[in-house]
């Protein structure tokens, strides 16, 4: 049987400005990113905690994609794409170039705008990622297929199907499923890409409650365009602008009491 991660996260917001090690997930320090000629973040330096959800927003355009993509290395399959600064996992730099990059996505999962489940069963899309890495006790993939798809709040709906093709699924229940496949190998780190905005209301707030419940054990980083989701979802929030951090704190402060000019011009509805 496969273990699910402790609860990782302390309760009630974390002093974003001195988070001690112990309580940090990542560190993001000086961080600059150039498509070709043109750079799109500019010495972004910020420490993402442990076991909580945080939340990019920003204009469109502004970076946010960018940046989460920085931290598992999706931005090296763009072509004339350059990054220098760190970026510190368990305090080794995912850009050092000993770094294995298929085994920090293991790490770090990720999941997009769009679902993408496989053309599978909804079991083997679950259990994709263990089979990659040669698993092939039955018992052991049963378990996963049943912890991940409890943990990605679906079990009951497709407890009955596991062998049906994940395309007869609904656009919510396979974004679900995709988040079941990528807690299946247990990463440390979740991504999510605008993950509610291909989806209708009642898929999104089901999801939305979904990432309430897995930060309980994986450290979520979250880009929404909707501010609304990320006051909802997030525990601090980080607002971006032009490709630079404009201003990073908790939630309800950032969005009651913001202290830069353009993060209240923003949340305010002024621009964007
Ligand atoms: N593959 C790429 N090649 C060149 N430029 C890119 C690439 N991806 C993004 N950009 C540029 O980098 C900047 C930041 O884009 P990014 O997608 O990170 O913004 P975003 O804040 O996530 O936007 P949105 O909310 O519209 O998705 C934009 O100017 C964009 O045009």
């Amino acid at each position: 049987m496969i273990s699910i991660n402790a609860n990782i996260g302390l309760p009630g917001p974390v002093d974003l400005s001195s988070l001690p090690d112990d309580q940090t997930a990542l560190v993001i320090r000086n961080l600059n990113l150039y498509y070709g000629n043109t750079q799109a973040l500019f010495d972004i330096n910020m420490r993402i905690p442990k076991g909580k959800v945080t939340a990019f927003i920003g204009p469109s355009g502004c970076g946010k994609s960018t940046l989460l993509r920085c931290i598992n290395r999706m931005n090296d399959l763009v072509d004339g794409c350059k990054v220098d600064g760190e970026i510190l996992l368990h305090g080794t730099n995912v850009y050092d170039e000993k770094i294995d990059v298929p085994a920090l996505r293991r790490q770090v999962g990720m999941v997009f705008q769009r679902p993408n489940p496989f053309p599978k069963s909804i079991y083997e899309n679950v259990i994709y990622g263990l089979r990659l890495q040669g698993v092939k006790n039955v018992r052991t993939l049963d378990d996963a297929v049943e912890r991940s798809l409890r943990a990605a709040a679906l079990w009951d709906e497709v407890k009955d199907r596991l062998h049906d093709n994940a395309f007869g699924l609904s656009g919510g229940q396979q974004q679900r499923l995709v988040i079941a496949r990528a807690i299946a190998i247990e990463p440390e780190v979740l991504l999510l890409d605008e993950p509610t905005s291909a989806l209708d209301p009642i898929s999104t707030l089901t999801i939305e409650e979904l990432i309430n419940d897995l930060k309980r054990r994986y450290t979520v980083v979250i880009v929404t365009h909707n501010m609304q989701q990320a006051a909802r979802v997030s525990d601090q929030t980080a607002f971006i602008n032009l490709g630079k951090l404009v201003e990073y704190a908790d939630t309800d402060t950032l969005f009651t009491t913001p202290k830069n000019k353009q993060t209240e011009d923003y949340i305010t509805g002024r621009y964007g």
